[in-house]
C-alpha cells in the first residue's frame, strides 16, 4: 500500500454548522489517505457523516458550514484552503464528480437525456457538435443503455430508476473525472437492479482509471466492490482496512455490531443484532470513545480517553482501546468469531 499513489490525503479534518445559534462538530479529526485507482468504501449509519465528509471534498458544503481545522489536499494540493467559487469549479465535476441516491434530483426533466450527457461532454472534453454527439453515444452504450441513438432523444421520465442512475453516472463520466464519489447510488433501487448498478460502476472503474468512493450504510453491499472500507462513526473513521480485514476482522466494537447486524451472518439462536441507543449529540463535546455508550462491551477508559489509531497490520487499523496491549480482553460476540474462524482460512489459506 505505501508505495501507492495517494491521490486525496485529509487529515484532523474537522467540521462544524452554526445551526440556530449553536454549534454542532459533524466530522471530528478524521483523516484518510485515498489511493489512486482504489475503490474505497465509507461506511457507517445514518448521520455519521459520510456525506459532509466526501462534499468537503468538492466545496459543497451547505452555507451554515466550514472546515474548522485539518485539511484535504488533492493532487498535491491543499484544497480545504479554497475560498472562492472559481477554485472549487476547477475540481468539481471536473477532477472529483458525485452520484447521489436520487437521480430524478440530478436531472433536468425538461431536457433530454442525450444533451444533458453531451452538455458535460462539450464543457469537460471541448468537443463540438457531432464529434460531442458520437462521444455521448459512447458513453450512453458504456453505462449499459441499448439503443443509444434512440435513447439520446428521450427524456428523464421515460426512464426506469435504473436507467435513470445509469444516465447520472454517465454524466459524472463525461466529465473525466479522476475520482468518482457514489452516495448511497442503489438505495433507491430494487436488489437486481443495485447489483447491476454496483457491476458497472466496478467495470467503469476499470475502463475509465477511476478512483472511487461508495458511501453507504450497508456493508453488505460494499463487500464485493470495494478495495477497502472505512467505518464511521460520530464524524470519525474509526477503522479502516482491506475489504475481507474489516469484514473478517473487524476490531471496533462498532464494526462488529455493523457486521452482526448483517442479516445474511444471523447466528442460529442469536436474535438478529441491532445497536441499542442511538449516536452521540453532536453539539456537545464527546468524551473518550463516541461509541462506549451504546457499546455493551466497553472498558473504563472508552469514557475518558479518545482511543489513538492501533495499527492491526500494515494496511488495517482502529481506534479502539481494546487493542491497546494494556487492555483486558474482550471477546467479541459470536457471529464476529465466526467471521474470525472463516478469516483464519482466508488469510492462512
Ligand atoms: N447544513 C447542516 N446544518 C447542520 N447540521 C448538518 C448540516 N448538514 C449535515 N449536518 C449534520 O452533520 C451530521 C452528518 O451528516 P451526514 O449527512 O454527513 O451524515 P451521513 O452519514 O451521510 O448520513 P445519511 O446516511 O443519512 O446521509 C449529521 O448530524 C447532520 O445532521
Amino acid at each position: 500500500m505505501e508505495k501507492e499513489n495517494i491521490i486525496l490525503s485529509v487529515k484532523d479534518l474537522v467540521i462544524k454548522f452554526k445551526l440556530r445559534g449553536d454549534i454542532l462538530t459533524a466530522i471530528r479529526e478524521a483523516s484518510l489517505d485515498l489511493y489512486e485507482g482504489e475503490s474505497l468504501a465509507i461506511v457507517g449509519e445514518s448521520g455519521s457523516g459520510k456525506s459532509v465528509f466526501t462534499k468537503s471534498f468538492m466545496g459543497l458544503l451547505d452555507g451554515n458550514g466550514w472546515i474548522d481545522s485539518g485539511s484535504i489536499i488533492f493532487e498535491g494540493e491543499e484544497i480545504s484552503k479554497y475560498k472562492r467559487e472559481e477554485d472549487w469549479i476547477k475540481i468539481r465535476g471536473k477532477k472529483i464528480a458525485m452520484v447521489f441516491q436520487d437521480p430524478m434530483t440530478s436531472l433536468n426533466p425538461l431536457r433530454s437525456i442525450g444533451k444533458q450527457v453531451q452538455e458535460a461532454v462539450e464543457l469537460h472534453q471541448g468537443l463540438k457538435r457531432d464529434e460531442a454527439k458520437k462521444k455521448t453515444i459512447e458513453i450512453l452504450k458504456d453505462v449499459g443503455i441499448t439503443e443509444p441513438e434512440r435513447r439520446y432523444r428521450q427524456y428523464p421520465h421515460e426512464f426506469s430508476g435504473g436507467m435513470r442512475q445509469r444516465v447520472v453516472i454517465a454524466i459524472a463520466i463525461a466529465c473525466t473525472p479522476k475520482v468518482l464519489i457514489c452516495d448511497e447510488p442503489t438505495t433507491a433501487l430494487d436488489v437486481t437492479i443495485q447489483a447491476q448498478i454496483l457491476d458497472l460502476l466496478k467495470g467503469l472503474k476499470e475502463k475509465y482509471k477511476l478512483t472511487t468512493i461508495y458511501i453507504t450504510h450497508d456493508l453488505g453491499v460494499v463487500a464485493n466492490v470495494a478495495d477497502r472500507i472505512a467505518v464511521m462513526y460520530a464524524g470519525d473513521i474509526v477503522e479502516i482496512g482491506k475489504c475481507e480485514e474489516v469484514f473478517y476482522n473487524g476490531q471496533h466494537p462498532y464494526t462488529w455490531a455493523l457486521l452482526s447486524s448483517l442479516p445474511q451472518l444471523g447466528v442460529k439462536g442469536e436474535d438478529l443484532f441491532t445497536i441499542k441507543g442511538t449516536p452521540p449529540n453532536l453539539f456537545y463535546e464527546i468524551k473518550g470513545d463516541a461509541f462506549a455508550p451504546r457499546n455493551p462491551r466497553a472498558l473504563k477508559v472508552d469514557f475518558i480517553h479518545k482511543p489513538p489509531y492501533f495499527d492491526v497490520s500494515p494496511t488495517h487499523k482502529a481506534k479502539t482501546w481494546i487493542l491497546d496491549p494494556r487492555s483486558p480482553k474482550v471477546e467479541p460476540p459470536e457471529s464476529i468469531k465466526i467471521l474470525r474462524a472463516q478469516w483464519e482460512v482466508v488469510s492462512h489459506g
